[in-house]
């Protein structure tokens, strides 16, 4: 069972290391700093990393900055998008902070 689900496409930058955040709704906002999650693809929900929690931290939309973006392995404007996508209408984000600690 997996704790955590990506969209697939993000798979390769989250092995490689290229993406060390992700902003998510309150709805995934309980993980906590240290904890160890198994990662999934959100399509086929098949584990392909661990990850542990750096940080959780409320964000609002209009609080993004290019900082955020470069821990996506976006641009600021693509990440936006991307959010607009997945959660329509929603200011209140969490970012989360990760590393990863072991390739599946
Ligand atoms: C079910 C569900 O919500 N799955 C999600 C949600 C978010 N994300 C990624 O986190 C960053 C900011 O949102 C972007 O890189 C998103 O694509 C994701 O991969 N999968």
């Amino acid at each position: 069972m997996n704790d955590i689900t990506f969209f697939q496409r993000f798979e390769n930058d989250i092995v490689a290391g290229r993406k060390t955040i992700t902003l998510r709704d309150a709805s995934e906002s309980h993980f906590t700093p240290g904890q160890q999650l198994r990662v999934g693809r959100y399509e086929d929900d098949v584990y392909f990393c661990t990850i542990e929690v750096v940080s959780v931290t409320p964000v609002a939309l209009d609080q993004l900055t290019d900082e955020h973006a470069r821990q996506e392995n976006m641009t600021l404007p693509e990440l936006k998008e991307v959010i607009a996508e997945i959660y329509p209408g929603l200011n209140e984000l969490y970012a989360i902070v990760f590393t990863r600690v072991t390739k599946a």
